[in-house]
């Protein structure tokens, strides 16, 4: 596994915020998937403040999403949504960088949409960097155990959240390892045990989708807080 522990949660999202604002001056777009849930919301805050929000050259980067819930944007469950509040309300990025799923439309029609996008703007569907999280079940994006076809070979999937039952788009595993960098974000003592597992284990013998999903061309690596990493060696 390749890890970096920080000591704090803030430290860990302070190291990608400055690499946001180095990807930021490569005078080129920069096409970034974020990731949803809970954990990257100190992110968002981290970058709307300064010394980011005023630093970083937000119009060369292009942010797109590896999974959405199918509710509008105002609803909390809204992983775009909750960007919009926290980090787009608060500094000047184009309109048209911002690549969201459209959770309010009917799912079939929003996935085609969603593909064609992706076809006519990221070049391979090659993404720059890709943040993904983990969930204490061992999914990342909207990719369950149990559930997930690691050999799908579009771009997005329609999911279902194996417990709620609530309809999602994701990327698909195929599509998220094609990324030059993917970037697992895991915080808190609650995906401790299973971070050890995947230390341990060979990813192919494990259910996680997060175990399994590696940037086949690129880097994959794991930021991650003390909590997180406390049983790792
Ligand atoms: O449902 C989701 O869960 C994962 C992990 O979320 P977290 O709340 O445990 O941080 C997230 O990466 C994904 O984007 C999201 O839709």
């Amino acid at each position: 596994m390749n890890k970096i522990v920080f000591a704090t949660a803030q430290q860990a999202v302070e190291k990608i915020a400055e690499q946001f604002k180095a990807y930021s001056f490569e005078g080129r777009p920069v096409h970034i998937s974020l990731s949803g849930g809970s954990t990257p919301k100190l992110l968002f805050k981290t970058l709307a403040q300064p010394p980011f929000n005023r630093q970083i050259e937000w119009r060369n980067l292009h942010f797109w999403w590896g999974d959405e819930r199918m509710v509008p944007p105002a609803d909390p469950e809204s992983n775009y949504g909750e960007v919009q509040k926290l980090l787009f309300d608060h500094i000047q990025i184009p309109a048209e960088n911002i690549h969201r799923i459209r959770g309010e439309q009917p799912v079939e029609q929003e996935l085609k949409r969603f593909e064609a996008e992706l076809n006519a703007l990221v070049p391979k569907g090659v993404f720059d960097w890709i943040i993904l999280g983990m969930g204490n079940d061992g999914h990342t994006a909207s990719l369950f155990p149990q559930q997930t076809d690691f050999h799908n070979p579009h771009l997005a999937v329609i999911a279902s959240h194996p417990q709620s039952g609530q309809l999602r788009i994701s990327k698909t595993a195929k599509l998220l390892e094609r990324a030059k960098r993917i970037t697992y974000l895991v915080i808190g003592a609650a995906k401790a045990e299973i971070l050890k597992q995947i230390q341990d284990t060979p990813a192919e013998l494990l259910p996680y989708p997060a175990a399994r999903i590696q940037a086949k061309n690129g880097i994959t690596e794991w930021y991650l807080d003390g909590e997180a990493a406390q049983f790792l060696e």
